[in-house]
């Protein structure tokens, strides 16, 4: 049963809806603000926002593009925020991008979250309308069939279709262990940037290896925007916030801190002086192991296990794995863990979406600045 029902308010192509009923509870608490929620304006094809698009051009107006695959929080809210400090028109895209996902991913299971999406959307708007700044008038919320107009979407390798691969960047890191992903993240990014042409297109640090790609691929392509990046968010132990968190329930989710953790004994030795790779990565893996084998002694109804799949300190810009860290360009250190299901559940346990049936791969990243001479 819907949570909102959408008023749709006018209709051409698009949809302009605005929230006004609320069964949810999830959402109800954004009901006084949304009654008054002025309409945004949902795209579902290219043509029409074209037309809309380059109203705004005519007028005068400068877009900034937060793509999204939904299921928002409050890191995406904080692009949307960075993204209303530059520009006067936010458009965000909710779209979940098959082509980025290996056969054996969670493409079925990822979640959709669309109503509570424009709630929150709505909820910030006005936000930013008591604050004068840009505000957030437009979704791009595409079908399959319009991103991918000829062929099928291909998840395969080597694949059929019109690809963009962004090498050797895509095949380091994230991408050894999901080789297909790279390319479809650059393949639909090229097509949102086609589509919006965004002045600013706004991404997540936390997909640190992605933000380094999109901007090569806006650089080698020429493309006509620019790149910008924002913080990180966490929860408050820590754990960088992921749509994907929802999988966890409360038992992989105390564990799953254990990669800002060990990120960040690293990120300290950096601080203290440290250079040498080896000398900052030990402190990650010492912070790792411990956790590992601390879930080891456990019984199989208490333990939540994971296996580590990188810890990396690599150059910013090539994201080559690197000895020592050069003052002068500073360096990225990152990591990939895979929750592993759980092995028993206990009665009346708090579980994951899913049931906690299935591994959850965790990312996270700090960047080591360069020093100031
Ligand atoms: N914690 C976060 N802080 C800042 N930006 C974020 C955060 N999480 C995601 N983003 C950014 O939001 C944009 C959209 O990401 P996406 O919709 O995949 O969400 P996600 O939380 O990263 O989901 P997933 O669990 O699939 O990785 C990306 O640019 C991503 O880097
Ligand atoms: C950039 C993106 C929206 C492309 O599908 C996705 O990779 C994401 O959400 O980070
Ligand atoms: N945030 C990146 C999207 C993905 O992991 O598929």
């Amino acid at each position: 049963m819907a949570s909102i029902i959408l008023q749709r308010i006018r209709c051409s192509g698009t949809i302009s809806v605005r929230a006004v009923h609320y069964t949810n509870p999830r959402v109800r608490s954004h009901a006084a603000v949304l009654q008054h929620a002025r309409a945004l304006h949902i795209f579902r094809d290219v043509p029409s926002l074209r037309a809309h698009r380059r109203e705004l051009l005519a007028n005068g107006k400068s877009v900034g593009l937060v793509p999204t695959m939904g299921a928002l929080h409050e890191g995406h809210l904080s692009l949307a925020r960075q993204a209303a400090a530059e520009n006067s028109e936010i458009f965000v895209s909710i779209y979940v991008n098959p082509t980025q996902f290996g056969v054996n991913e969670d493409l079925d299971s990822y979640p959709k979250t669309w109503n509570e999406d424009i709630a929150m959307l709505n909820e910030l708007d006005e936000e930013l309308k008591e604050s004068g700044q840009g505000r957030i008038t437009t979704i791009f919320a595409p079908t399959t069939k319009t991103m991918y107009p000829t062929l099928p979407p291909d998840s395969t390798l080597p694949g059929t279709g019109s690809f963009v691969t962004i090498t050797p960047l895509a095949n380091l890191l994230e991408g050894k262990s999901r080789p297909v992903f790279f390319r479809g993240v650059a393949t639909v990014c090229m097509k949102l940037f086609n589509i919006v042409e965004p002045e600013r297109v706004y991404f997540g640090q936390k997909d640190v290896q992605q933000t380094v790609i999109i901007k090569r691929m806006v650089k080698d392509f020429h493309l006509n925007t620019e790149v910008r990046v924002g913080a990180t968010k966490r929860e408050p132990d820590g754990l960088a916030m992921s749509s994907r968190n929802v999988y966890l329930g409360e038992r992989r989710r105390k564990v799953g801190i254990v990669l800002s953790q060990a990120l960040r004994a690293a990120a300290a030795a950096h601080k203290m002086g440290k250079r040498d790779r080896d000398e900052i990565l030990a402190l990650a893996w010492d912070v790792a192991n411990r956790m590992s084998m601390e879930q080891d002694e456990l019984a199989e109804t208490e333990r939540a296990r994971f296996e580590v799949d990188y810890l990396s300190l690599a150059d910013p810009d090539s994201l080559e794995e690197v000895q020592s860290v050069d003052e002068s360009k500073g360096a990225v250190l990152s990591g990939a863990i895979k929750m592993m299901p759980l092995e028993a559940v206990r009665d009346g346990e708090k579980l994951g979406m899913g049931g906690d049936k299935g591994p959850v791969r965790l990312i996270d990243n700090i960047i080591l600045e360069p020093s100031k001479v």
